[in-house]
């Protein structure tokens, strides 16, 4: 029995590429798509939004220098590619999906509408929201929160590289220790960077709850929706 109805699932961009240098791993993205399978089979409603790290950061040295609202639209067009590459894995695998996209490009993807996003998800289609919340100085992060939200998501759950939320980033301080569980007050004060500070603020607003936990492991987010011991809560 899931303990979630509909959920936000934020999944890292960067995590997309896999062992390669940048750029969308074919066996990755297919990996992640089943499990998100694994989940709408169990009637969960799921909304995605994938990171754009995998392709923005491949071509951030052209970057350097540039304005940084202009550098920002790129990343959310990063973002685009994503969403399509992820929505056709799902098609292959037989989920249906719907790319929303936060900037107008109409020939390639339709525009987000609430309204029309909520009528998808009850129809049991996946929302992969895309070019993050439309403004530059954002992240998708905070897109997950907003998104999360707006569509009165029960849960954020940040698919990402590491396992959990850490006294530090595990990637550079290996003493670092993970939480079970951490209240947004505590990962703000102590600058827990796993999520951004706005993204961190918005749930904590709206009484959002995140999970973090690994995209690497095999059946983490079913474990995760279904309540088990997984990842990091972090709650108001
Ligand atoms: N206190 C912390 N606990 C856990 N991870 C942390 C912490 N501080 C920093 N990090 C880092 O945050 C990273 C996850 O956030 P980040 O937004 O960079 O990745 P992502 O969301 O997975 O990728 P993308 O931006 O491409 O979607 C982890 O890989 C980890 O190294
Ligand atoms: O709302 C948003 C979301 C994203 N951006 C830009 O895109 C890149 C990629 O997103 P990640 O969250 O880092 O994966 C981000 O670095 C921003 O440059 C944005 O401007 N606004």
């Amino acid at each position: 029995m899931p303990a979630y109805k509909r959920i936000l699932l934020k999944l890292s961009g960067e995590a997309l590429m896999g062992d390669d240098a940048y750029g969308i791993n074919r066996a990755v993205i297919m990996r992640m798509v089943q499990e998100v399978r694994e989940i709408t089979d169990l009637g969960v409603e799921v909304a995605v939004v994938i990171g754009g790290g995998n392709i923005f950061r491949g071509v951030a040295g052209g970057a350097v220098g540039m304005d940084r609202a202009t550098a920002d639209y790129m990343g959310m067009l990063a973002t685009v590619m994503n969403s399509l590459a992820l929505a056709d894995a799902m098609r292959v695998e037989g989920v249906t999906a719907r790319v929303m996209s936060a900037i107008a490009i109409e020939q390639v993807v339709e525009s987000y509408v609430r309204p029309k996003a909520l009528q998808y998800l009850e129809e049991g289609k996946v929302v992969i929201f895309a070019a993050g919340t439309g403004n530059p100085f954002f992240t998708t992060d905070t897109a997950a929160a907003l998104r999360g939200a707006e569509i009165g998501a029960q849960v954020v759950l940040k698919a990402t590289k590491v396992d959990g939320v850490y006294t530090a980033d595990p990637k550079k301080d290996p003493s670092a220790t993970r939480y079970a569980s951490v209240s947004f007050d505590e990962a703000i004060a102590k600058n827990l960077q796993v999520l951004d500070a706005t993204a961190f603020a918005l749930c904590r607003d709206q009484k959002l709850p995140i999970k973090v936990f690994s995209i690497f492991k095999p059946g983490a987010l079913k474990r995760v929706v279904l309540g088990e011991d997984e990842g990091t809560l972090v709650h108001v």
